[in-house]
């Protein structure tokens, strides 16, 4: 499951990436069993799409990696440390608040509703998160911040407001915004289901470019398969909490093995 030396991930640098790794998971809400000892993982710098139907429990997966819920059995992995246990004075202890927090910060997530302050400045909606959580200087973050914006291609926003913005636009801030806090691993949640058909293409060219030129670990829920094809470098195809087939976007669309994946491609296609 981890890239071998022939893949164009071997050539990035690797020190500041995180791997993922969910082992025997479960995850229950009531009598209903989302996850059901769930393992998987992702490489330090790998870019893996998760697609399957509406309650599969995808969106579940990232809620548990920001630590928004709890396993209720399994532990996940952000590279060597567990979201459940922590080592302290040389025996594992239950992971307390700043631990989580430590690891939290290591993890950008972008939304379906992009989730802007409203009231803010493009360029402020950058900087916030930095200058009060990372404690960073606000020159230094302001600078960074335009780098960012050019980067997905809004330098000459940075005084608008979100609603000035068009939804590809708002999109494009948020993913500038989630790159701002350094995270080792980017999380995105259907980043591309609210916007117009027509807006689509200016987002998945932005996460393109940041799969192209970061070694961020990337992990996508989405509907549009042209970013598991153009972004990730593998599927995951889930099905009722476990995954039922996995493999290149090439192999996954063009010649599925398993009948749940065939379904649900024809499912998406005739959409
Ligand atoms: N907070 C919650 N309380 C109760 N049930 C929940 C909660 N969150 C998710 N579920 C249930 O867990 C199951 C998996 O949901 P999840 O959102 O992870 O699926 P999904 O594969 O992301 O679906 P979709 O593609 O529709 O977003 C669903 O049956 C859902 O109703």
């Amino acid at each position: 499951m981890a890239t071998t030396d022939s893949t164009p991930e071997a050539a990035l640098p690797q020190n500041d990436a995180r791997g993922i790794r969910f082992e025997k998971v479960v995850k229950r809400f009531g009598d209903n069993v989302v996850l059901r000892e769930l393992d998987f993982a992702v490489a330090p710098g790998e870019r893996v799409t998760l697609i399957g139907p509406s309650g599969s429990g995808k969106t579940t997966i990232l809620r548990l990696l920001m630590t928004l819920e709890r396993v209720d059995d399994g532990v996940i992995w952000l590279g060597g440390d567990s979201l459940s246990h922590m080592e302290r004075g040389g025996r594992l202890v239950p992971a307390d608040e700043k631990h989580l927090r430590r690891l939290r910060s290591e993890i950008g997530m972008v939304f379906q509703q992009f989730n802007l302050f409203p009231n803010m400045s493009v360029l402020r909606n950058v900087t916030e998160a930095p200058v009060h959580v990372l404690k960073v200087p606000k020159s230094e973050a302001a600078e960074r911040a335009g780098e960012l914006l050019e980067m997905v291609g809004l330098a000459d926003k940075a005084d608008a407001h979100p609603s000035q913005l068009s939804g590809g636009q708002q999109q494009r801030v948020a993913i500038a915004r989630a790159l701002a806090m350094r995270p080792k691993v980017l999380l995105l949640d259907e980043v591309t289901s609210a916007l117009d058909p027509e807006l689509v293409g200016e987002v998945l060219d932005v996460l393109r470019q940041v799969a192209e030129t970061t070694d961020i670990t990337m992990l996508c829920v989405t509907h549009e398969m042209r970013f598991a094809r153009d972004v990730s470098n593998r599927v995951l195809v889930f099905d009722k909490g476990q995954i039922v087939e996995e493999g290149s976007p090439e192999k996954i669309f063009t010649d599925p093995d398993h009948p749940r994946t065939q379904e649900f491609l024809r499912a998406v296609i005739d959409q």
